[in-house]
């Protein structure tokens, strides 16, 4: 058996997706997402000139050796470029093979250890206020997890207030646009939104906050502490994490669970916080870090520290990579949660699916492979649009972490 065919399919339902299809001499053909958000074409560039070539002829059975010959073979390893680009490869290899083997992916990675896969949805407004009316459109809607943003008083533009109810799109066309951050400002903030949220929400919803890299060790271990009360299912990227140790100071003060990792790459990024056990919620996720092959490594790994999964899913990440991880997570026995922001229904035509969402559950749906496809003539009618992620300063107009 041989891959006979490559090709790398870019389409704009709204937002950029680029999308690998692998078709073999079999007439069995696999698909991989290989987005990165406001540098898509690096990533095209890297499978149209560099992958693809190596890909012809070989035997798409083959899987790990695929992986590692993509990885080692480069000699320049890791980095989100190249990772992403042997995701999508690695995807739709994994799509291949349980369509031959006529399975849902899930019964080829080791079968069902859930019924239904727990998801968060994104919850956001402008103010306190709007806010809580979010958080209550997703508890009617059945969420039993909900991830809430809110504006900060006195500061414009904050991560996770966006454009949009239900599809929160961070990505502007044309240059980045510019944003403000003041620490002190959110940090007074945040507890008085959660405490409104449990006040008005009860016990029962599982709420979640994302800090989006933004404050140092100490400041998050202060939020951390200021959030117990509240009983948060996570804190999300607290701080940056390029020195994994950076977290020891967070998880010395607070018992706020801590869940990092949506821009990880490969296990090196998350080995010590595992290893260590300084976070509870690895965020690793397929089209990130490495595809199925990858991913399993990583949560092999975390199972032996208690840490569990709790993959990124924001509307960046297409349906195939949401179809693929929804699959693993059925699979993988030290499953969290998974987040889960919906797509427009542009992007949902382009990419038909089996996965379906019912009272705050997704269920992958029971098609062979990770039951996602690509509508070619639907993709061709949105062409390219460049777009980027927003960038932030501090009021004096330091740069800092968006
Ligand atoms: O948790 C999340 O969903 C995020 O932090 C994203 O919204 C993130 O900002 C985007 O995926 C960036 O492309
Ligand atoms: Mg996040």
């Amino acid at each position: 058996m041989k891959i006979e065919r490559a090709r790398v399919i870019v389409t704009c339902p709204g937002r950029n997706f680029v999308t690998l299809k692998i078709e073999t001499d079999q007439g069995v053909s696999g698909i991989g997402d290989a987005t990165l958000n406001g540098r898509e074409k690096a990533v095209v560039a890297y499978l149209e000139d560099h992958v693809i070539p190596c890909l012809i002829g070989k035997d798409p059975r083959r899987i790990e050796d695929i992986w590692q010959y993509l990885y080692r073979g480069a000699y320049w390893r890791r980095g989100p470029v190249t990772m992403s680009a042997i995701a999508a490869v690695d995807t739709a290899l994994w799509d291949i093979k349980a369509k031959m083997a006529n399975m849902p992916l899930y019964d080829l990675l080791g079968g069902q250890s859930r019924d239904r896969v727990l998801v968060y949805g994104h919850a956001n407004g402008a103010d306190l206020a709007e806010t809580v009316d979010a958080v209550a459109r997703y508890v009617d809607m059945g969420y039993k997890a909900i991830r809430a943003q809110s504006g900060v008083p006195g500061m414009k533009d904050v991560y996770g207030v966006g454009r949009g109810k239900l599809f929160y799109e961070p990505a502007g066309v044309g240059l980045p646009q510019e944003t403000q951050w003041n620490t002190p400002k959110y940090l007074r903030f945040v507890p008085t939104l959660f405490d409104k949220l449990r006040e008005k929400f009860g016990l029962d919803v599982q709420l979640l906050h994302d800090a989006h890299h933004r404050l140092t060790p100490n400041e998050a271990a202060q939020l951390g502490k200021s959030l117990e009360p509240y009983g948060l299912f996570w804190l999300e990227d607290a701080t940056p994490a390029e020195n994994q140790e950076a977290f020891r100071l967070i998880r010395q003060h607070t018992t706020t669970p801590l869940a990092v990792g949506e821009i990880f790459n490969t296990i090196w990024d998350c080995k010590d916080l595992i290893q260590n056990q300084l976070i509870d919620y690895i965020r690793t996720t397929v089209v990130r870090a490495g595809g199925i092959t990858h991913l399993r490594r990583i949560a092999d790994l975390a199972s032996l520290y208690q840490v569990r999964t709790g993959s990124h899913g924001a509307t960046d990440l297409s349906p195939v990579t949401m179809g693929a991880a929804l699959h693993f997570d059925t699979w993988v026995p030290n499953f969290g949660i998974q987040e889960y922001m919906r797509h427009s229904p542009e992007t949902d035509a382009v990419f038909p699916h089996a996965y379906r969402f019912e009272d705050g559950y997704l269920y992958p749906g029971d098609a062979v492979g990770h039951g996602v496809d690509i509508d070619e003539k639907e993709a061709a009618k949105y062409p390219y649009e460049p777009a980027y992620l927003p960038v932030a300063r501090l009021e004096d107009g330091t740069m800092w972490n968006w």
